[in-house]
């Protein structure tokens, strides 16, 4: 044996003799443990969402056609008895709230090859879909391939009887789905989305409908052109359709159809001996190449800083039952809630805190950021007691410039939306005067006095959430009327 060899085996043996003893035994199993012991990850770095995702997805290629004769005793010449092959599965993307983020998708997708016929007229089977759930609020670029189309047959409501499926729908589900895929701009024509077209979708096994005319917003297009400057090897392969965004739980769209079947000789299709091989063989499926983006959609958002009472309020203002704690970045994805109003409703989005350089990808930086693209309105929550009894936060009118300008940094405009701004921990000691100072100090919005533990100060903050919302008012926070010292 070689030496080295006799060397490790002796080693062995002297560790096991040593477990003997039980106070070998301790240090040993304590040795033995520490390479299995979980190393400690940034809590930051091990929960980042993954809000873009490059996509390839390959429908199943149609199964071949067979060739084959039937003869009997009878019918000495044959039939023709060669089925068609199947049909291949599709790629399909379905919206779902258990879902929040890509990092459960596969880059890759493909779906199952259709059978191939076979003789006495068999048709292969159709090849299963390849289903992947996507998060509320994804946004489709398309790269490569086709515009991808909606599936109907899937949702579940039943239709009432003047319902045609495929048909657009003057009800909000109807409308809700009907905006849900809507035909965004290229980048090319970007500011003529509203003049577009209406783009009609090949039919995919029966179960398409026709994708609506663009409606879609500024900041779609505005996001479009903000995704391409941040990535520059996107811009080079040029990401020419954003195509569609997924928005109401249980949508579907598919991405990559399956290929057609190959034809068997039993169908009546006369062919000549040249096309007979190609006739027979199965189509290959369509491929896409796609980016998928996450943006959660609200009317309003909760903007402030880290540990301001963002979640506290929403859990206050609406049915959420948000993560709330003492320390900074509770919130490490956006919670929804909606706030219930007798003939009217509107969704509120906790942001998650967001720090000086937030734009610069600090913190939990750009993921959220563009969670505030999609949002109408902006309700500024900061924390009156920050600064208060030596504490060395920071004071609330400088909260508010840093956010401010943490918004403009990351995109142009971003902050100039219908704003309002939370006063929140009303009730710590103190809190009265900084309230003062501050609305002596932050000019033309509206400013709610708070206490989101104990819900003070709500009633009329809903008020003013809901007009601002409705377009009833349309304060916004300007840089220049926020006063620093
Ligand atoms: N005194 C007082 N404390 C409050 C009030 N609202 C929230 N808090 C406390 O402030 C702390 C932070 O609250 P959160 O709601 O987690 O703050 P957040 O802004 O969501 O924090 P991030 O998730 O880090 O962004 C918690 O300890 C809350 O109990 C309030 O009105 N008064």
């Amino acid at each position: 044996m070689p030496a080295h060899l006799t060397k490790s085996l002796s080693h062995i043996k002297a560790l096991r003799q040593a477990s003997k003893s039980p106070w070998l035994f301790l240090c040993s199993s304590s040795y033995c443990d520490a390479p299995h012991k979980k190393s400690k990850l940034a809590p930051l770095q091990e929960r980042r969402m993954i809000d873009r995702f490059r996509l390839y997805a390959k429908g199943g290629g149609g199964g071949s056609g067979c060739t084959s004769t039937r003869r009997s005793r009878h019918d000495r010449r044959g039939r023709p008895d060669g089925g068609n092959g199947g049909r291949g599965g599709d790629v399909i993307l379905e919206c779902s709230p258990r879902v929040w983020d890509f990092s459960g998708l596969q880059p890759h997708l493909l779906a199952q090859r259709g059978g191939h016929g076979s003789s006495k007229n068999k048709i292969g089977t159709r090849g299963a879909d390849k289903v992947a759930q996507v998060p509320v609020g994804t946004v489709i670029h398309l790269m490569k391939g086709e515009i991808p189309s909606v599936v109907v047959s899937h949702f579940s409501e039943d239709l009432d009887p003047w319902e045609i499926p495929g048909m657009p729908i003057g009800d909000a589900t109807g409308s809700d789905q009907h905006s849900a895929l809507t035909s965004l701009n290229t980048e090319e024509d970007t500011g003529s989305s509203s003049s577009q077209p209406q783009r009609t979708v090949e039919e995919s096994a029966g179960k398409t409908t026709q994708l609506g005319s663009t409606d879609i917003h500024s900041q779609s297009s505005s996001s479009s052109s903000e995704s391409c400057t941040e990535d520059e090897t996107e811009k080079k392969e040029q990401l020419q359709l954003n195509v569609a965004e997924l928005t109401v739980q249980g949508q579907r769209i598919t991405i990559a159809r399956g290929g057609e079947g190959g034809l068997g000789n039993v169908s009546s299709v006369k062919v000549f001996d040249d096309e007979e091989s190609s006739i027979r063989v199965g189509l290959p499926g369509s491929e896409a190449v796609l980016i998928l983006e996450l943006k959660s959609i609200a009317d309003v958002s909760l903007v402030g800083m880290p540990n301001a009472g963002k979640s506290t309020l929403l859990g206050a203002i609406s049915r959420a039952k948000p993560a709330v704690g003492h320390y900074a970045f509770t919130t490490l994805r956006p919670n929804l809630g909606n706030l219930n109003f007798e003939d009217f409703s509107l969704t509120v989005a906790d942001v998650p805190g967001l720090i000086k350089g937030a734009h610069e990808n600090r913190g939990l930086g750009h993921a959220f950021l563009r969670h505030i693209e999609r949002t109408k309105v902006i309700a500024y929550v900061v924390d009156l007691a920050s600064a208060l009894d030596g504490r060395k936060g920071t004071p609330p009118w400088e909260q508010l410039r840093d956010l401010v300008l943490e918004l403009e940094y990351h995109l142009e405009g971003l902050s100039n939306r219908p704003s309002l701004i939370v006063a929140n921990k009303i009730d710590e000691e103190g809190a009265e005067e900084v309230y003062e100072e501050l609305k002596r100090r932050v000019q033309d919005v509206s400013i709610f006095p708070v206490c989101a533990v104990l819900e003070e100060g709500v009633p009329e903050l809903k008020t003013g959430l809901r007009m601002l919302v409705n377009g009833e008012i349309s304060d916004r926070l300007r840089l220049d009327k926020i006063m620093v010292d």
